[in-house]
Order: structure tokens, then sequence, then C-alpha cells
């Protein structure tokens, strides 16, 4: 069945429909990974968006049942250049056509997606929706600008309840504002203790659970859309060491009095490289964000950038002057992507470390011991 795909500019592609016989539509991203389309897919940062992917041949490795970063996607659309139909995998379980009409998720296939991304790229992201080829393009393009993208996906795909992950180390409460699992993977290898939580858990209640450290995920859209996330930030700085990814990046830089702004269309791919200020090392990262932290409102603030982007320069990495705080704005636990960053999970642990021991030779303490 032919099915188009038309942005709010009035561009049209025509190509093939696959996955959900829905129409759906989204802001028009583009991720560069060559692999992990699986992983993309199922990232719940990509909430309300539909993915580009560039890499010409997607499906071809199927879908299996251990590369999922969430097991409901939120993703809103999938475009393709060709969508393989028979996969060869040892671990494919079923065709990408499969899944993605199993999760009511709609794609296309057969587009030229290399003009869209260039598109993308001079244009920036916009808005776009999948339709019927009989369907008139300016009728489409009419509903586009009349509709608004999504706010406050973080609410869609947090966690409900809290749960624990049992761990004989350290405890950390990770705060889920649409966390992929690959974060909690990374912490359950290294034997912690998680208490995976909602967005909207107060500071208060998130004390309550005696935290060794509190760890910030990564979630869809604007990070000044959860202001009461911001709020709990400030609560907890000071008081336990915080380390954020992503979204929690961009929230520490916000409730530490940074700002925040919209790249025109943002990083999405595997293999986009990181300069450390200290070290002068270079982490090749892999990167989902359309919002990056604005690096001249820096100066106001505590905080420091520790490590930039070498394509454009942006903010990628935060360290608090006072405070064992720290973030990157790119995936250490990768899923998909290279893990050259993956020991900064080690050096949030050996913060935890550094921390306790100090609160244990720490005078108040010493004090409260000889008085009782
Ligand atoms: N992966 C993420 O956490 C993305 C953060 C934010 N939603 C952005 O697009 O910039």
């Amino acid at each position: 069945m032919k099915r188009k795909l038309v942005l709010e500019d009035g561009t049209v592609f025509t190509g093939y429909a696959f996955g959900s016989e829905r129409d759906g539509g989204g802001e028009v991203v583009f991720n560069t990974g060559m692999t992990g389309y699986q992983e993309i897919l199922s990232d719940p940062s990509y909430c309300g968006q539909m993915v580009t992917l560039t890499y010409p041949l997607i499906g071809n490795y199927g879908i299996n049942l251990d590369d999922f970063e969430t097991i409901q996607p939120s993703i809103a659309g999938l475009i393709v250049k060709e969508n393989c139909e028979l996969p060869s995998n040892f671990r494919s379980e079923e065709t990408l056509h499969q899944f993605l009409k199993k999760k009511d998720i709609p794609a296309i296939y057969g587009i030229d997606t290399r003009k869209l991304t260039k598109i993308i790229r001079s244009r920036g992201t916009m808005k776009g929706m999948f339709a019927p080829v009989e369907r008139p393009d300016l009728e489409i393009v009419q509903q586009l600008n009349k509709t608004t993208l999504p706010i406050n996906q973080v609410s869609q795909v947090s966690t409900v309840k809290p749960y624990v992950v049992p761990g004989r180390g350290h405890r950390i409460v990770l705060i889920d504002y649409g966390m992929k699992h690959g974060i909690l993977r990374e912490f359950t290898k290294r034997n912690c203790h998680v208490t995976v939580v909602s967005y909207d858990t107060t500071a208060e209640e998130i004390l309550q659970l005696k935290p060794d450290g509190v760890m910030l995920s990564n979630g869809p859209g604007n990070p000044k859309s959860v202001p009461e996330s911001i709020q709990t930030i400030q609560l907890l700085l000071g008081r336990v060491p915080i380390f954020g990814i992503c979204l929690g990046h961009q929230l520490i830089a916000l409730a530490c009095g940074a700002d925040t702004h919209k790249l025109v269309f943002g990083h999405r791919g595997s293999n986009h490289p990181v300069k450390d200020m200290e070290t002068g090392r270079v982490w090749m990262t892999s990167q989902n964000h359309g919002y990056a932290v604005e690096y001249s409102s820096l100066k106001q603030t505590e905080l420091e950038m520790s490590q930039y982007a070498l394509n454009d320069g942006t903010v990628e990495g935060l360290k608090h002057n006072h405070y064992r705080v720290f973030s990157v704005q790119y995936h250490p636990e990768s899923a998909p992507g290279p893990q050259d960053s993956n020991s900064l999970f080690d050096r949030f642990l050996q913060m935890i470390q550094d921390h306790k021991q100090e609160e244990a030779t720490s005078w108040p303490n010493v004090q409260t011991f000889i008085k009782s």
C-alpha cells in the first residue's frame, strides 16, 4: 500500500506503508547510526518523534528479545529507505514490520532518506505526518500548521510506580524521565541496589530512600516542560552525589540557573566525537538530543563545562564547582553505539564512595558518636 510523508513546509515524499496501518504525525528527526534500529525505536526519548534512519537498509537482522531500551516504544513513526522483509540473525524473533504492526507504530519505506535528511539539516526539524496518497497535500499541510507538538512527554513515559532492582552495592535512586534500560543495566552490572522512581517524586521522598547517589535519566521533550523536576533537583543539590544523562544533564543545568536552547536539527547517531577538557581525550559517543545547554549561561552558575562536541562546540559535559554533581549530554550506556564513555558509571560510583568516606570521617558524626 502506498503512503506519503508530508512535512509542514509542503515537502512530500511518496513511498510504501509498513508497520501500523494507522497514519500518524510528529516531529521529523534523523539518526545517522548504521546499526541499532531496535534500540533507537524503543528509546523513550523519541516519544512523539518520527525517526528517519539515514542508513539505507533497515530490518536486516530482525527484532530480538534482548535489545529493547523499553518494553513499550513511544516513537511516533519510522522512515526508512529499504525495509528488509527476510531478516537473517540467530537472535531474530520477528521482522521489523511484524513488530511495528504489533506495537501500532506506522512506518514508511521506499523514500529518499538522504534527501529528507538534507532538508532537515538545512531547514531544521519539522512537523510531519503520514497520509494516504489520495489525500490532498494542501489539506495535510494546513492540518500540520494547526497542530502543536506535544509538551510534557515525560509524564507519558516515566514509570507510574516505583520499583526496586535489588543488589548489595551502593543504593541508587534512579529518577525515570523516560529511562533507557541501558542505564539500569549499567548499575545492576555493578551490583547496585536501584530504586527507580517516577519523574514527579519529591526530593523528600527521594531522601527518605537514603540514596548513596541519585541518577537522573534521559527523557523526551523540552527540559523546561518539567519544572517540578527542576525544583526537585534544586532540593537535592549538595545533599547527595548526582549524575545526569541527556535530559538529566539539561535539568541539572536548569536547576543550577543555566539555560537551554533548541538545536536546529539536534544530534542523533552513534559516532559523535566529544572532547574531555581535563584529559584532552576524545570519545566517540552515542547521542540523541534536540536541546542543549547554553554555554554563555554557565558563567552565572557554579557549573563548568567539562566536555564539548567536536562537530559543533555544543556543551556535552558539566561538573559542579562545589558539589559532587556531574552530567553528560550523550549516552555512556551506549545502546546503541560505542562504549568509550562507559567508565562514567564507575566514576559516579567512585564519587559516591568518596562522599561516604567523607561523611564517615566528618566532625558532626564524631560529635554525635561522643554524645551518645
Ligand atoms: N535523550 C535525551 O534525554 C534527550 C533530551 C531532550 N529530550 C532533548 O531532546 O534534548
